[in-house]
């Protein structure tokens, strides 16, 4: 068993290689895209119609041709999801070597890292491993998470943002900043529930939302 510790990491600038260009890498790419890659480079002999598009929008720049040992230099984080174990034992190793983040999509647990299933409500990011003991059952949990995390969540998020970053300049103790976030975060969690309309949360503008709280949370003192 491989004991895993979980990062939420910027991928803005940074280079990501994709090697292989199948159903798998076409996944692991797409996810790199969601997560905020804007330099993606995918090498492959043979790509998919999936990612020949991706190359077409130019989201992705595509090499068509074998993986080099040179390919990895001045990457950030590599995907190795080629249907040869050697190659990517290969690459796995030569980026384990030059200290870029790997992952392997047949090693499993070899690799430097495991992708999760993902959930993503604006900024709202849940992300669901078993560590390679079941990348199905991670699969499942996801899709029950996104059944139970509405797409509202996002604006959720957004409307518990601008409280915060208002509670933080207008309220000086910090205890009392933690009740009412705590509290906003509660109700966030029950919108939805009784009939609430999904659309409008908090119902008041912030500034309001926030003196309510604020009286709530002196009054349960
Ligand atoms: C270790 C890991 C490495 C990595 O890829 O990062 C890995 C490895 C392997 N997967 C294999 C098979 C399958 N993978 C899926 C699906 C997903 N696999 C994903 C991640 C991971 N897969 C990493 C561990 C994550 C974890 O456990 O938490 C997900 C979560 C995310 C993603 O891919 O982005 C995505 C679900 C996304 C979603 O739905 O949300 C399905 C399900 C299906 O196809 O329906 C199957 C078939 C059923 C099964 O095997 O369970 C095989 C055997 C191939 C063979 O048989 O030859 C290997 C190789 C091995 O185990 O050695
Ligand atoms: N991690 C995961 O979630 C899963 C991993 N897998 C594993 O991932 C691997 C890939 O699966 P698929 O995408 O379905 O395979 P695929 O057969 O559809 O695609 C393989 C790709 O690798 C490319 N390739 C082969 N040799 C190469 C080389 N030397 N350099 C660059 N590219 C090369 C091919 O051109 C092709 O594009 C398989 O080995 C499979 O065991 C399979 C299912 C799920």
């Amino acid at each position: 068993m491989t004991i895993y510790y979980p990062i939420m990491v910027k991928l803005r600038g940074k280079l990501c290689v994709v090697i292989g260009g199948g159903a798998v890498a076409a996944r692991k790419v797409h996810g790199l895209l969601d997560g905020g890659a804007d330099r993606v480079i995918v090498i492959a002999p043979a790509a998919s119609a999936e990612l020949q598009a991706l190359a077409d929008t130019r989201c992705i720049q595509l090499l068509q041709r074998e993986y080099r040992e040179g390919d990895l230099r001045d990457a950030f984080l590599v995907i190795a999801a080629t249907n040869n174990r050697h190659v990517n034992e290969g690459i796995a190793a030569t980026a384990d070597k030059l200290g870029i983040l790997v992952n392997a999509a047949d090693l499993g647990e070899e690799g430097g890292f495991v992708t999760p299933s993902v959930v993503r409500r604006g900024e709202l990011l849940l992300a669901v491993t078993t560590g390679g003991a079941s990348p199905a059952l991670a699969g499942i949990i996801g899709k029950e998470l996104s059944r139970q995390f509405g797409t509202h969540f996002g604006e959720v998020v957004e409307r518990l943002r601008l409280l915060r970053a208002h509670v933080m300049s207008n309220i000086p103790d910090s205890e009392q900043r933690a009740a009412i976030l705590r509290q906003a975060a509660v109700e966030a969690m029950t919108i939805g529930d009784e009939g609430e309309r999904r659309d409008t949360f908090p119902r008041e503008r912030i500034e309001e939302w926030m003196m309510r709280l604020q009286q709530a949370a002196e009054r349960s003192r």
